[in-house]
């Protein structure tokens, strides 16, 4: 028999020590604390050194948590943490204290793990060279789409590639708010009570509802995907708290499914001189998929994302894109692998910004758009729908009529009205928009109830 030619790295073997400050012991930070304690051993085989949790900054040291860990490990202290420590895992969220305490890491010479994409939405270039100048690496694959590797495959994976869209669902608690309402008829605001319960929402979660956070997660895969710096603001927004229940019932009965989603892509804009510009537009929105659509597939607090790339083709990456334990997952690939490279030493660079292509606005984007109508149900009104779409260039692809007769009678409100459900060609948001007024400005409307683009079909 052969014997296998088995390496055991014997971890009491190992004298170095990287000593760990974890800042914020909540949803995520719990879970990695518990993961660094329970899995010591093998994460110092898997490094070449051990990992010392020296302490858990907190607002609260007394608060109740999910996971035990040792009172003495937890101090209010996050600053005195961040100065003794070689690597520092960012858990707090917001903009302050976490980036005066990230700075502070930095230097002091500590690598920086984070999940907090909105700090690095708004600040992420001037930190990113703080850290370059100081030779540290700073980590953020927690910070996108939780547990899904996504950040490192676009970075080191695709480096050798053009990426030319970037689409995905990455946000864990609209996707669980628009699910719950499709498959069970679940109220909004309850779907979101128990999102908050799962751990999946943000500390406040305007910034899941309002896609502040999609449109933070946007920034940072564009700014990696195009090699170009993305702010929040370069984000056209739009979250799906003005999608409603009769929104996603009519979708469902037109072979659709609503989803949040963000996209990155390059474009050519035409200029007022005929030339046309290459840039990128980045666009969070609620959208209407096929329901055989890959991404319609995608249930609860899961995420997935889509990547075009001019050798790799399609790619689509999926998995828990929220939740304490998940995220924890990617926070521990960031030390884990930051530890390997402190130990084998070398510089950490953080980021690759080679070029500089124009953000475009929303303006420069072409898409389907799906478009619900409330009007009265007397001859031509199709024929004059039909007539202003026309004037416009905006082209139908399919209009489908539902009469309520029933609302006529009951209200006595005179004649029967008519729920127009109408999906365009591709249309640019200008000549989209003029044909929303011209339709407003109609007599025969009451009302148009919603406005939603297509992707997909
Ligand atoms: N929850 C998720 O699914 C998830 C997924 C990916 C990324 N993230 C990001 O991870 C970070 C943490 O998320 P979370 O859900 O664990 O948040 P949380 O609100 O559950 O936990 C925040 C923690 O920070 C501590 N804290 C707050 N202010 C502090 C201060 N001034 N000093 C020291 N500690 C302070 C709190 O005591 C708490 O322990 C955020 O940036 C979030 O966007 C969360
Ligand atoms: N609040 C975020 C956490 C993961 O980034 C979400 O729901 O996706
Ligand atoms: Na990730």
């Amino acid at each position: 028999m052969t014997e296998r030619n088995t390496a055991v790295t014997d971890t009491d073997t190992i004298h170095k020590t990287l000593k760990v400050a974890l800042l914020g012991a909540g949803n995520v930070g719990a879970q990695v604390a518990r993961i660094l304690r329970a899995d010591a051993d093998s994460l110092a085989a898997r490094i070449g050194a051990r990992l010392e949790l020296s302490g858990i900054a907190v607002r609260n040291v007394d608060a109740p948590r999910d996971v035990d860990l040792p009172r003495e490990l937890f101090t209010s202290d996050a600053s005195t943490l961040v100065r003794e420590a070689d690597i520092v895992i960012e858990l707090i969220g917001g903009i302050e204290p976490a980036r005066t305490l990230i700075l502070e890491a930095i230097e002091h010479g500590a690598t920086v793990v984070t999940g907090n994409k909105a700090l690095l939405a708004v600040d992420g270039p001037s930190l990113y060279e703080k850290a370059d100048a100081a030779g540290v690496q700073l980590s953020y694959e927690a910070a996108v789409a939780g547990a899904i590797p996504i950040l490192r495959p676009i970075r080191d994976s695709l480096a050798g590639d053009k990426i030319t869209r970037v689409m995905g669902i990455v946000n864990g608690t609209t996707n669980y708010i628009l699910d719950q309402m499709d498959t069970t008829g679940a109220q909004f605001a309850d779907a979101l009570a128990e999102a908050t319960r799962l751990g999946y929402a943000e500390a406040d979660p305007t910034a899941d509802i309002e896609g502040h956070d999609a449109a933070a997660k946007g920034a940072i895969l564009a700014s990696l995907s195009f090699h170009t710096r993305f702010a929040l603001e370069d984000v056209h927004c739009q979250g799906i708290t003005d999608v409603t229940a009769s929104d996603i019932a009519a979708a469902k009965d037109a072979g659709f499914v609503i989803k949040l989603l963000a996209i990155a892509e390059k474009l050519q804009s035409s200029n007022d001189d005929g030339s046309r510009t290459e840039g990128v537009s980045v666009r969070v929105h609620p959208t209407l998929l096929p329901r055989e659509h890959p991404l319609a597939a995608v249930h609860g607090a899961f995420n997935a994302v889509f990547i075009e790339a001019e050798s790799a083709g399609e790619l689509m990456f999926y998995g828990q894109g929220a939740g304490g334990t998940p995220t924890a997952s990617a926070i521990l690939g960031d030390v884990v692998s930051a530890a390997r490279r402190m130990v084998l030493g070398g510089p950490g660079r953080t980021e690759t910004t080679t070029g500089v292509l124009p953000v475009l606005g929303i303006e420069a984007v072409t898409t389907q758009y799906y478009i619900g109508l409330d009007a009265a149900d007397q001859p031509g009104v199709l024929a004059k729908i039909s007539a202003l779409f026309a004037e416009n260039g905006v082209s139908i692809e399919t209009m489908r009529q539902t009469v309520h007769r029933e609302r006529a009678v009951c209200d006595g409100s005179g004649p029967a009205a008519a729920e127009l459900r109408i999906i365009t060609h591709r249309a640019s948001e200008a000549s989209l928009a003029a044909t929303v007024r011209a339709i407003n400005g109609l007599e025969i409307i009451n009302s148009v109830t919603s406005v939603l683009r297509v992707e997909g079909v």
